[in-house]
């Protein structure tokens, strides 16, 4: 059998999906959640295909799972003004609320969230095709970053009067919340990189529109009724279309205060040029990365490779963090391709529900074009994909290629494929790695190889001033997320991480009493008063 027909091979027959990983029935949506009531949608809808292909007469075809509403820029102005409203210019009962029954409202959420895990889960898998453990994991990972941020919190470090006094200034500092926020996430972690800027940006008493990406929208259905239950009328919006469509019109409203957005650079920038009044707009932006592995003269291979391994090819390489090119010494190169190329034919692939499966169909319809493109453009400028049955397609599946050696002239170098492809760049000296950093347009994440402590350090200095986080021997990736996320360059504006976010969606002001008698008096006054919204005397909060 040739390769081609054994991956068609992979995908079934609709009949023989085992049922305990179908969905209970086609999930068609027909209400959005609006100033804090389900609307009904009796407009157009867009159908949602899964990644996973059935077998058919026809061939292989996208399984049909649902469908959702493609609302207009009405329908989604109309929930911008529930949220500008719900916020009223920070005196609505959402920001004015304490922070205690704030968070007493996310923990009730978050509890209805739980109980809905398995369509979530079920729902991540069949939308954008990641397998059920790492949709598993997306979950909990989700719901353990929620419950970081509301003990983050409880536990800030507050004294008994809240206030500090500095030459004779007694000063408060509160975080006070923004505004409205727009809410937007990638397809990649559609629940996860929702939550964990949703979550704090809510907490802190912002209100919210949120738009769900394209892949990965009936997820949150589950979470509507949740949202209307535990939170006052229009603190929470969601809208469903196509972003391009109905997102440039609110942006060019004014009424967004911050822009969250996680997904590329392009969009981010866009939307934000878009904006009246951007110096008064907030980005907090995750955005495009081409994180680099420096495998050096001095590398444990075997190491190198595993850690590479994964960090290029988990989710096919689908993720802001993944590895994008790898530059290895042209003393080890044959050693690291041979290994490498080893290694990616051990890779499970099937689909997502199989056990120990970690290559997966791929959601974005054009992605196997794009990618076959970037290998051609390789191939014209003289490189190869050099594993065995790199580079092949079936349906929605695309073969890992690694491809070798990848130069300046080419796609690879430059732009972050965001799928399984691992470009390998040979070198003879280090300053060729530290320059290809410093011409990056990206910045977020660095990975070296060395078992030479004096190569480490000589390299961790620079890199440095380009990325965000240099990982030693071991490959880039986001957590634990209490470390800070971010990136430089075009790759991030504004930190993530479970405090960064809280910080992210606030604002920190000050309440001074000079200490004259009087104030004394009001300051003993006030102390009295309920300070649950106080929520630190640290000015370095
Ligand atoms: N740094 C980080 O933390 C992370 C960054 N990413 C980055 O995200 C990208 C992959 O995600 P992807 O979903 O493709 O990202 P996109 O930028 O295409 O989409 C992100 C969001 O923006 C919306 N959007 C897209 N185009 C427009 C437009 N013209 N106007 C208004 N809104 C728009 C999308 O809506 P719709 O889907 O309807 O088009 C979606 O909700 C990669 O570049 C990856 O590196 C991913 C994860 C983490
Ligand atoms: O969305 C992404 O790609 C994530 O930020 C990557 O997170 P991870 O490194 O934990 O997979």
């Amino acid at each position: 059998m040739d390769f081609n027909s054994k991956l068609s091979g992979i995908f079934y027959a609709d009949k023989d999906i085992p049922t305990e990983f179908t969905l209970p029935s086609l999930v068609h949506q027909r209400e959005y959640l609006s100033n804090g009531e389900m609307r009904e949608w009796n407009g157009p809808v867009h159908e949602v295909f899964s990644p996973v292909c059935i077998h058919t007469e026809n061939g292989l075809e996208r399984k049909l799972i649902g469908s959702y509403p493609v609302c207009t820029e009405k329908e989604a102005m109309e929930s911008l003004d529930a949220a500008v409203a719900a916020y009223n210019n920070g005196r609505g009962e959402w920001p004015t609320m304490g922070l205690a029954e704030r968070i007493n409202c996310v923990e009730r959420f978050t509890g209805k969230m739980i109980e809905q895990k398995d369509i979530i889960v079920k729902l991540i898998m069949w939308e954008i095709g990641k397998s059920v453990a790492d949709s598993n994991k997306e979950f909990d990972r989700t719901v353990e970053y929620i419950y970081a941020t509301i003990d983050s919190l409880k536990n800030l470090d507050r004294d008994s009067s809240g206030f500090e006094i500095v030459d004779g200034i007694a000063a408060q500092v509160r975080r006070s919340p923004l505004g409205v926020v727009l809410c937007m996430g990638p397809f990649n972690y559609p629940l996860n990189e929702t939550f964990t800027t949703l979550i704090p940006a809510l907490i802190m008493g912002n209100t919210i529109l949120f738009k769900p990406p394209k892949f990965g929208t009936l997820l949150h259905y589950p979470l509507q009724e949740a949202f209307r239950d535990c939170f006052p009328k229009g603190v929470v919006n969601v809208i469903y279309g196509r972003g391009n469509a109905i997102v440039p019109g609110l942006m060019q409203s004014g009424k967004i205060n911050v822009l969250t957005l996680i997904g590329s650079s392009k969009v981010a920038n866009e939307l934000k040029k878009s904006h009246p009044k951007v110096n008064r707009l907030r980005a907090v932006l995750g955005l495009d990365a081409k994180n680099a592995a420096i495998v050096t003269s001095n590398a444990d291979i075997s190491l190198a490779v595993k850690e590479t391994l994964s960090g290029s090819l988990s989710f096919n390489g689908q993720r802001c963090t993944a590895l994008k090119i790898v530059w290895v010494h042209r003393s080890k190169v044959d050693l690291f391709l041979s290994e490498f190329s080893k290694a990616v034919a051990e890779l499970k692939y099937g689909m997502p529900w199989e056990k120990g499966v970690s290559l997966t169909p791929l959601p974005e319809t054009n992605k196997i074009e794009y990618l076959n493109s970037c290998i051609e453009d390789a191939q014209l400028h003289g490189a190869q994909v050099v594993n065995e049955n790199g580079g092949q397609s079936a349906g929605s599946f695309f073969y890992p290629a690694v491809v070798y050696p990848v130069n300046n002239k080419m796609k690879l170098y430059y732009e972050e494929q965001f799928g399984p492809i691992v470009p390998v760049v040979p070198f003879d000296d280090l300053e060729e790695t530290i320059s290809y950093l410093i011409e990056s347009t990206h910045g977020q994440q660095v990975s070296i190889f060395s078992e030479d402590a004096g190569e480490v350090a000589a390299l961790i200095d620079p890199l440095v001033n380009q990325v965000s986080r240099v990982n030693i021997n071991s490959q880039c990736q986001r957590g634990p997320d209490v470390f800070p996320f971010t990136g430089r360059k075009d790759s991030a504006e504004g930190t993530l991480s479970v405090a960064d976010a809280i910080r992210s969606f606030s604002i920190r002001s000050l309440v001074a009493f000079k200490m004259n008698d009087s104030n004394k008096q009001l300051i003993n006054q006030i102390v009295k008063e309920d300070t649950s919204n106080f929520l630190s005397t640290k000015f370095i909060f």
